[in-house]
This record gives structure tokens, C-alpha cells and sequence, in this order.
């Protein structure tokens, strides 16, 4: 990474910090800096100090007073500082944090399709997002430490400078300490990279040595001075760095503690000959000798300040690198086109083809397919067979890599992606169990009606999940979820059927999706189900509304106007059940061999 990015990253992570607790909270942003205050304020003790020991020397019990009175009023107007600034810091730093957590999870689902989701690298940084949930918030504190420190730095260095121009010397005698800070951690990474593995054997060889089943085996094949050789080989191993590290970093430590010291000494030396021939003032050299201890500080502030900065810097990229990111996602997905509010035609697949991201083989290659408007469609196929990312592809979550959908003529991509989904209505095999009110769980499949009990009580019917109504003790008022007080848990085929009556909530949806929601359930249920939402689809016929039932069960969809056999990511065979049953093909010798074993 080059300086000038270096920087620019630097500025970004400053201006978000800052920007969102401005933002957040602005009287509290402002609170915070109380403690920069105190710290400054705090800085000035050896100023009045010295005026005190220059008053007592000139015997002039005025300035004495002066400066008794202004160390005490500081330390009382610091600590009330520092005071306001900590407990504004607290609230800030909670606020900045779910601030942050809310703009990430806002982030994350505004990316209109789903392709993201298998890229590895977009997965692991979500990964460390979420593992450093209100880390963000952690930052803004290292940039409140950072600033502080840094105010004690300057301050310092300035105090020094006013006490005497050659105490700035004794400042840059420090560097070699500041610039020790990155070697050092260089030398750590190291210590701790060679010292892992070996660390990591004699923790299991100790384990081993230890445990019941180890223990035996270890005394039936003679194992106990072997293991205890290993063991001492891997522990030896695991110090040899560490001990190495410790020995380094004394001697550097050493070295930089003699070139501060030697040089801070020669100058306060100067400083007093200086004095005793009446060149400097007493409370010059006074004021100097009480910041030689804060001047040796300075170098381990400043490393401290160094890795906080790159540390912070890597918590904001992160957050950044997804502000970038799902803007790119988003920006690549420019329709802006609405749906019809009925289809006419209906949809038509062209030459469709998706290969997943870092894969070679296509999970779906040149799929051709007209879904006419008002018709039952069933997707059949063996797992893997590609019948999830055709829906996927229908319901807009992924984009074709080649080849296009067409709504009623026009290409998908075209439409806006949020116009389409609010058009769409579905359950899926790996549904959510929304810890809601059984209602309310239900009624989110179209918010709007989300509290419309007779419109819920409807989509029960149609999803056939009224017994799991009449099974829980407050009806429609349920609270689902065992963690919530009075709340109630359901088996996996009734929280099932919730997903399915929550698919069934919008009326008019253009497309209606069942990717196996019932996959969980034996064929007969299955099958009774999927006549039943065959039937529930006739209703919604004359709205042009297209069903797709999706099941790798080959004797649930008679029911359908089409049925569509895929394999390995090809429609191998369509048209309804009748007619493929009489072609004797792919899917009659399947339908047998199932209904075989079912038998
Ligand atoms: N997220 C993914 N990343 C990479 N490959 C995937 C992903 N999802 C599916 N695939 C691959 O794409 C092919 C088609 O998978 P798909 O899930 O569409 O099949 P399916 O017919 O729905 O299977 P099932 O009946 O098991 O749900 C398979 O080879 C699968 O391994």
C-alpha cells in the first residue's frame, strides 16, 4: 500500500468516525472531546510547578499563590472534564456501535440479488463483521485514545520547547523508541508463527498423555517415554522463540531507555550549568526536569498511537470496503423498469445459462422455456439438478451469466429488482422460523395485511397449516419461540407449513414460488399438499399469476399444466404429466422407479 493510499484510507476512516458521531449524536460527539481537555489542562502541572518553585526561590509569595491556586483550579476543572468526557464517551461509543451494526445489516440487504453470497471474499469479510459486532463503535473509542494521546504529545513537546530549546533534543532522542514499535511487532508475529504449531502439539500431546482413552494406549504399547521425548522436543520448541523474543526485545528496550536517558541527561546537565552561571531560570530548568519523565513517554504513546491508527483503519476499511461493494452490486443492477400489474404472456426462458461464481461447470446451460401466464408449472428433477437456481434466476436473486428471462416480452434485467420481488410470493425449502406472534409470522408475507386476520386465517387455509393454528393455545396471538415469555415452540413440519401460509398471503403475486417447502415431509403428505395449492393456483389464473412448484418427488405434480424435468442443469424433457408418462422417457422411468418405493 502506497502513502498517498495510505493516507486517503486514513482520511475516509477519520471522516466516517467522526462524520457518524456527529451525526448520531452531535452534543455528545462534542462532550467527548472533555477529556482532550483535561489531558491538555493536565499538561500544565509542571508549568505552574515551576512558577511555584521560581515564585519560592524569588520570594515572591504572590506568584506563589498564583500558581498554587491555578494547580488546584486545574485539577479540579481537568478531573470535572475528563469526567464529562468519559461518561459522554460511554453512551457514544454504544450509539456509534449499533448505529454502525444497523447501517451494515442495512447494507447487506439492500444488495438486490444474491451472487454475493457465494463469493468467498465477500463471505469472510461479512464474517469478520459480524464477529466484531460493535467494533466500529470500539474504533471511534481508539480515535477518542488516539487523540488524547496525541494532545499529550504535542503538549509536551511543547511544554519542553517553552522550558528550553534543547529539551527538544532530549524529544528526539525518543524516536529510535517510536521506530522500535513496528520491529518489535514484526519480531512478535514471528515469535508467535513459529511457536503455534509446536504450542498446538505439545497441547495435544499433553492431552493425549492425560485423557482415559490416551492413557490406556499409552500404557498397553509402552508409549511413555516416547511421548514424554515428543513432548519435551514440541515444548522446547514452543518457548525457544518466545524466550529468544523476550531476550530482543529487552536489549532493544535497553538500548533506546540509554540513548533517551544519556541525551535527556547531557541536555539537563547543560541545563544546570547553565542555570548555576544565571543564563537559564530556575523554574526553566524547574519546569524542565519535572517533563523529563513525561518526554520519555512520549516515544511509547507515539507507538501506541501508530498501531491503534492501523488497527482502527483496518476496522473502518472493512465497513468501507462494503459501503464500496454493495454500491458496485447495486450499480450493476441499473433496471428501473415497474412489472405489469398482470402478466399477459407470461414468462419465457432463452437460452438461459448460470455458472456460480469460481466454478467451471454451469449449474444451468442453455435452459429454453415458455411459462404461459395463469399455469401451473412443475419443476422435477434429482438434487443438484439445477432447480433452485432456476428459480433463483426467475425470481430475479441471480442473473443469468448467459441467455435472458423475458416478463411478458420484456428482459428482467430491465425491471427494477425491488418492483419485481414485491410482485413475487413464495416458501422455501430453507424458510425462516420468525420468532413473531403465529399471525403476525404468517401475516409478513405481504406487510401491508399483516394484521389482517381474515386474510391470514386465508393463507393458513391455502397453505393447509389451520391444524397448526388449532394446536397452540392463543390462536393467532401465539408467540412463537420458547425464548419469549409464553411463547410456544412448533415441530419442523409446522413451522413448515407457517412458511408455506406466509407464501400464500399475497393475493395476486405474478409468479408464486414452492421450491420444496415440504421437502421435510413423506411423498403422500406431499403430494396431498401440492394438489391442494394446484387448486389454490387455479384462483389465481385468471390474474395470470404463474405457479412454480419445485420437488425432486416425481409423483406429486400430476396436478400441474407442465411439467419441466431438469438434469444436471438441462430441461431434458416438458409437458404435462400424461404426456411424458406416454413418452416413456427420463421422467416415466423415474416416476416408476420412485412409485417403486413407495410401494
Ligand atoms: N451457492 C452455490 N454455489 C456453488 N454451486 C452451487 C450453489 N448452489 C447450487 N450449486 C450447484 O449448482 C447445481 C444445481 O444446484 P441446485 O441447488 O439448483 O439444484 P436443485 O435441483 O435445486 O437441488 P436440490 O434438489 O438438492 O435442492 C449443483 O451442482 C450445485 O452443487
Amino acid at each position: 500500500m502506497g502513502v498517498l493510499t495510505g493516507v486517503r484510507n486514513l482520511s475516509r476512516t477519520l471522516r466516517l468516525l467522526v462524520g457518524t458521531s456527529v451525526r448520531v449524536a452531535p452534543w455528545q460527539a462534542l462532550l467527548c472531546l472533555g477529556e482532550t481537555g483535561g489531558v491538555i489542562l493536565g499538561l500544565l502541572q509542571p508549568l505552574y510547578l515551576a512558577w511555584f518553585v521560581a515564585g519560592a526561590v524569588g520570594h515572591d509569595t504572590r506568584q506563589m499563590a498564583l500558581a498554587a491556586g491555578a494547580f488546584v483550579a486545574q485539577i479540579g476543572v481537568g478531573r470535572a472534564l475528563v469526567w464529562l468526557g468519559m461518561n459522554a464517551r460511554f453512551g457514544q461509543l454504544e450509539r456509534v456501535g449499533y448505529e454502525f451494526d444497523a447501517r451494515i445489516a442495512a447494507l447487506t440487504a439492500s444488495v438486490p440479488t444474491i451472487d454475493h453470497l457465494d463469493d468467498p471474499h465477500f463471505l469472510d469479510q461479512l464474517q469478520i463483521m459480524r464477529e466484531e459486532r460493535g467494533s466500529l463503535g470500539l474504533a471511534l473509542n481508539t480515535l477518542l485514545n488516539n487523540l488524547n494521546g496525541l494532545a499529550g504529545v504535542v503538549g509536551v513537546v511543547a511544554l519542553a520547547a517553552t522550558a528550553d530549546p534543547r529539551m527538544l533534543l532530549a524529544a528526539v532522542a525518543g524516536i529510535p523508541g517510536v521506530l522500535a514499535g513496528p520491529i518489535l511487532a514484526r519480531w512478535q508475529g514471528r515469535a508467535e508463527a513459529a511457536a503455534a504449531e509446536p504450542g498446538r502439539l505439545a497441547a495435544h500431546l499433553l492431552q493425549v498423555g492425560t485423557s482415559p482413552a490416551g492413557g490406556g494406549e499409552v500404557r498397553v504399547f509402552g508409549l511413555a517415554d516416547p511421548l514424554r521425548g515428543r513432548l519435551a522436543d514440541a515444548t522446547h520448541a514452543w518457548w525457544k522463540p518466545k524466550v529468544g523474543l523476550a531476550v530482543r526485545e529487552s536489549v532493544v528496550n535497553v538500548v533506546v531507555q540509554v540513548i533517551f536517558f544519556g541525551v535527556a541527561g547531557a541536555m539537563l546537565a547543560w541545563l544546570v550549568h547553565d542555570a548555576v552561571s544565571g543564563a537559564v531560570s530556575v523554574a526553566s530548568v524547574t519546569l524542565a526536569l519535572l517533563l523529563v519523565g513525561r518526554l520519555q513517554g512520549v516515544s511509547g504513546t507515539l507507538r501506541d498511537i501508530i498501531h491503534n491508527v492501523a488497527a482502527m483503519s483496518r476496522t473502518a476499511g472493512r465497513y468501507l470496503w462494503l459501503v464500496d461493494e454493495t454500491a458496485r452490486i447495486r450499480a450493476a443492477h441499473h433496471g428501473v423498469g415497474t412489472p405489469p400489474d398482470r402478466l399477459s404472456q407470461g414468462l419465457v426462458l432463452e437460452q438461459v445459462g448460470y455458472r456460480y461464481p469460481g466454478h467451471d461447470r454451469p449449474a444451468l446451460d442453455g435452459v429454453s422455456l415458455v411459462l404461459p401466464a395463469g399455469s401451473v408449472v412443475a419443476l422435477v428433477g434429482e438434487n443438484g439438478a439445477g432447480k433452485s437456481t432456476l428459480v433463483n434466476l426467475i425470481t430475479g436473486m441471480l442473473r443469468p451469466t448467459s441467455g435472458a428471462v423475458r416478463v411478458d416480452g420484456r428482459d428482467l434485467t430491465g425491471l427494477d429488482p425491488g418492483s419485481w420481488r414485491s410482485r413475487l410470493a413464495g416458501a422455501f425449502q430453507d424458510h425462516q422460523r420468525w420468532e413473531l406472534t403465529l399471525g403476525q409470522s404468517v401475516g409478513i408475507g405481504d406487510l401491508p395485511k399483516r394484521d389482517d386476520e381474515e386474510a391470514i386465517r386465508r393463507a393458513l387455509h391455502e397453505g393447509a397449516a389451520e391444524a397448526v393454528l388449532t394446536s397452540v393455545p392463543r390462536g393467532l396471538h401465539t408467540q412463537l419461540g420458547v425464548s419469549w415469555p409464553d411463547g410456544v415452540d412448533l415441530s419442523g413440519g409446522q413451522w413448515q407449513r407457517l412458511a408455506i401460509a406466509r407464501g400464500m398471503m399475497r393475493r395476486q403475486p405474478l409468479v408464486r414460488v414452492l421450491d420444496e417447502p415440504t421437502a421435510a415431509l413423506d411423498a403422500a403428505t406431499e403430494h396431498q399438499l401440492f394438489d391442494q395449492y394446484a387448486r389454490a393456483a387455479s384462483g389465481g389464473r385468471q390474474a395470470g399469476t404463474i405457479t412454480i412448484l419445485v420437488t425432486h418427488r416425481f409423483s406429486t405434480v400430476a396436478a400441474a399444466d407442465q411439467v419441466v424435468v431438469l438434469d444436471h442443469g438441462r430441461v431434458v424433457e416438458h409437458g404435462t404429466h400424461a404426456e411424458l408418462i406416454s413418452r416413456g422417457g427420463h421422467y416415466s422411468d423415474l416416476y416408476e422407479l420412485q412409485a417403486r418405493g413407495y410401494r
